[in-house]
């Protein structure tokens, strides 16, 4: 554990203590986003826009912070999860092993990234029923592609997290400013020796080619069919921001809609996710389940998000955070701490539990959005 004197009571926290302590290419690459970070930042802020209309006089003794719906049959903790993020061992030796065993310790749920260090086997084997996202890149050379999809069902997987907003990768100035590349000690744990994926030459965005590179043709149209037509696993899709992709991924039969805009590391200048939410969640009218990540840092946050209509929210860059701390008690440090606020608003807020966090719980201030 790194040596830290104040005692971390906020993720806030948590980040100003172990970034200073991070070398500078992690630092840049877990930190950063797109072009000038103006969705990086506003993903956080926008949250400051909703404010909570708090109940009173409601016996909060006992609150209850299971999620509205079981996710593929099981009860987690509470309704936050941790999202998919690459390369967990550039923060410790343990990488996404550790993380998946915080998950198992705490109920969490948790998503792995196809550009994982730690295999999805060890993760699965570590984080057991926790371990239920497979996050997916498809990628040009499609034989790839779908022996790693079917590996990861044959594991136990429940759901491939098809993320769909990254055709190429967005321009983070300080990866390519600082030719970001992963440690030469470090493997990409999903793929055979031959087939592993050349990140590095892809940090130049749409300029750069990669080995296995991602491919920028998927579409509604094609990539959900074909997806079906290899596996059994629910298919969601990480990434979308409006109601038009929402209807045209209800209607290529998607299992679940993912709100995301990667943590503002793709399209600089795209709404901010918890301003998305509202209207994706009006588009999916209830048909799939709606879930969203992005800036969220707080329980109020988590709140926020519920009473938008998300049923479950996710976690990115905390995580590495936690991991830094101290490995998988670092990251069950973090969970405590937004488990903690986030009871601790429901019981301001006077709600004993998770259906009770509804529209009516919320109003937004501050600049309205409109369509053009
Ligand atoms: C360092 C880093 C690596 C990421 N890697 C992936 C990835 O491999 N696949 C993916 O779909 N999303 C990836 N993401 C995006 C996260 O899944 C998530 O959408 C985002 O981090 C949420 O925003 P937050 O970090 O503000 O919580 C990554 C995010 C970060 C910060
Ligand atoms: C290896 C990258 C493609 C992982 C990613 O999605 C990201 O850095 O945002």
């Amino acid at each position: 554990m790194a040596n830290f004197t104040n005692p971390i009571v906020s993720l806030a926290d948590m980040e100003a203590v172990t970034m200073p302590q991070t070398d500078g290419m992690a630092r840049d690459y877990w930190q950063g986003g797109a072009n000038e970070l103006i969705t990086l930042k506003e993903n956080s802020s926008a949250f400051d826009y909703y404010k909570i209309r708090a109940r009173c006089m409601r016996n909060v003794e006992n609150v209850d912070m299971t999620p509205r719906k079981p996710l593929f049959g099981k009860k987690y903790s509470i309704p936050v999860g941790v999202a998919p993020s690459a390369f967990h061992q550039m923060a410790h030796s343990d990488g996404e092993v550790g993380t998946a065993r915080a998950c198992k310790s705490q109920n969490w749920a948790m998503g792995l990234s196809s550009y994982s260090n730690r295999s999805y086997q060890e993760v699965k084997d570590a984080g057991e029923d926790s371990a239920v996202f497979f996050q997916l890149y498809v990628f040009k050379k499609r034989n790839i592609t779908e022996d790693l999809v079917r590996r990861v069902e044959k594991a136990g997987y429940k759901a491939l997290a098809l993320t769909v907003d990254t055709p190429y990768l967005g321009r983070r100035y300080s990866e390519i400013r600082n030719k970001f590349c992963l440690p030469s000690y470090l493997g990409y744990g999903n793929f055979p020796e031959k087939e592993a994926p050349d990140f590095e030459a892809a940090v130049g965005g749409m300029t750069g080619s990669t080995n296995n590179e991602i491919d920028p043709s998927i579409c509604w149209e094609e990539t959900i069919p074909w997806l079906r037509s290899i596996t059994n696993m629910e298919i969601w899709v990480k990434g979308v921001v409006t109601e038009e992709d929402t209807e045209l991924a209800i209607q290529a039969g998607v299992d679940g809609i993912w709100v995301s805009n990667h943590g503002g590391r793709q399209l600089d200048s795209g709404l901010a996710t918890i301003d998305a939410l509202p209207e994706v969640v009006k588009a999916a009218g209830g048909r799939v389940p709606v879930h969203v990540d992005g800036g969220i840092r707080r329980g109020g946050d988590v709140f926020k998000a519920l009473a938008l209509g998300a049923d479950f929210v996710w976690l990115g860059r905390p995580v590495l955070w936690g991991l830094k701390y101290d490995g998988q008690a670092g990251v069950e440090k973090m969970m405590g701490i937004v488990t903690e606020d986030f009871k601790s608003t429901m019981a301001l807020a006077g709600c004993h539990s998770v259906d009770e966090i509804n529209p009516k719980t919320l109003v937004r201030i501050g600049p309205s959005i409109s369509k053009l």
